[in-house]
């Protein structure tokens, strides 16, 4: 199976209620999707999200990465050599780790198509079902109030409560949502950077002593900083996430050297697709420190292949934050892993199991 031509196009797809985080609001899924054509007639599905205020990428780096530099590696070169192709994407510019991602996704999604099996078995195996949590962006009270238990009825039993907006009233945003949730699912919170360490501090001991305990307190300072993420995991009970402040192996090793967080946000976009992935949880797995699986603003392809992903690695990954694809208005992927609000579950088509895609805009290269 020879790679004939890599073809990008653009993907829009409406969110059902704008995404606000302490870092961007956002209403629509904006990504690069990366077609791999083989002589065989297979094709492999990739995509980038341009997310440029946490990786750097936006739509005109990734298309160039992708086009200029990445492609030229791979055309005419076989699917069966995956190391020798994952290593060519990953040595072939710095950082981009949002273009890679996408062309090491299709890149898997064939390797399996090669060898007839979904991907998660290729990966290693697992159950093919897993839940996911629900992001409630932050904004008004009231209205995260509201979606909190909107999720709750849809049957979410993990809300991701997006804060680090202002101190005073993300302490209000939680005690509200916890009150109103009543015990009926876990309170992770993501504070996108937005805090300082001794804030982060601050509202963990006010949330404690109001007998409020969240499953875990993720990325509350700044991403550079890994002595003030250290600062805040040793003076609180909630157990401490990275998420912006781990890309690849090289920020895992440190941060797991100065015992600076108690869990890492593994994501596709952050780590440039599955080879480092597989290595960030083959590297956590051996210091006991837990992963949860996240996502960008992203659809139904690349979150698949964190899916497939989640599955073969449940036992490091035991936290999943996949729901990208509950965000969006409609599905633009026909096949593939299905998305039914808080259960994803993965069929045995093989490869990603996507049989086409809706509303991509091709890109001439
Ligand atoms: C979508 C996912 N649940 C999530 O919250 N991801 C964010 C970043 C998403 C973005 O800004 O595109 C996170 O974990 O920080
Ligand atoms: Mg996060």
């Amino acid at each position: 199976m020879k790679i004939t031509d890599i073809q990008l196009g653009m993907m829009r797809v409406p969110l059902k209620t704008p995404f606000k985080t302490a870092l961007r609001t956002v209403e629509s899924v904006d990504d690069i999707v990366v077609s791999i054509h083989t002589d065989t007639g297979h094709i492999g599905h990739g995509e980038a999200a341009a997310t440029a205020v946490i990786t750097g990428d936006t739509h005109g780096a990734i298309v160039a990465a992708i086009s200029t530099v990445i492609a030229p590696r791979l055309i005419g070169r076989d699917v069966a050599d995956l190391n020798a192709l994952t290593r060519l994407v990953q040595t072939a510019l710095e950082r981009n780790t949002s273009a890679k991602a996408a062309v090491e996704i299709a890149l898997y999604d064939l390797f399996a198509q090669l060898h007839g099996a979904p991907l998660y078995r290729i990966l290693g195996g697992g159950d093919p079902v897993i839940s996911t949590d629900l992001t409630i962006s932050v904004d008004y009270i009231d209205k995260m109030v509201a979606d909190a238990l909107d999720a709750v009825e849809r049957g979410y039993g993990s809300l991701k409560i997006k804060v680090g907006k202002d101190m005073g009233v993300d302490l209000e945003r939680i005690r509200a949502i916890h009150a109103a949730v009543d015990g009926r699912a876990l309170l992770r919170l993501d504070a996108n950077q937005g805090w300082t360490p001794k804030q982060a501090v601050h509202a963990m001991r006010q949330l404690e002593d109001a007998g409020i305990e969240p499953e875990l307190l993720e990325q509350p300072v700044k991403a550079h900083d890994l002595a003030g993420l250290k600062y805040v995991t040793d003076r609180v009970h909630v157990p401490v996430m990275a998420d912006e402040s781990v890309f690849g192996p090289v920020e895992l090793i440190e941060l797991i050297r100065m015992r600076a967080a108690d869990i890492v946000n593994i994501k596709l976009m952050k780590t440039g697709g599955i080879s480092n992935a597989i290595k960030l949880a083959d590297i956590a797995g051996l210091h006991g420190v837990d992963c949860m699986i996240g996502c960008m603003i992203e659809s139904s392809i690349s979150v698949a292949a964190a899916a497939h992903l989640a599955v073969a690695k449940a036992d490091v990954i035991t936290k999943v934050d996949l729901d990208g694809p509950s965000l969006c208005a409609w599905n633009p992927v026909e096949g593939g892993v299905r998305f039914d609000e808080a259960e994803i579950s993965i069929g045995e088509a093989p490869g990603l199991g996507i049989v086409s895609v809706r509303g991509v805009q091709p890109i001439a290269s």
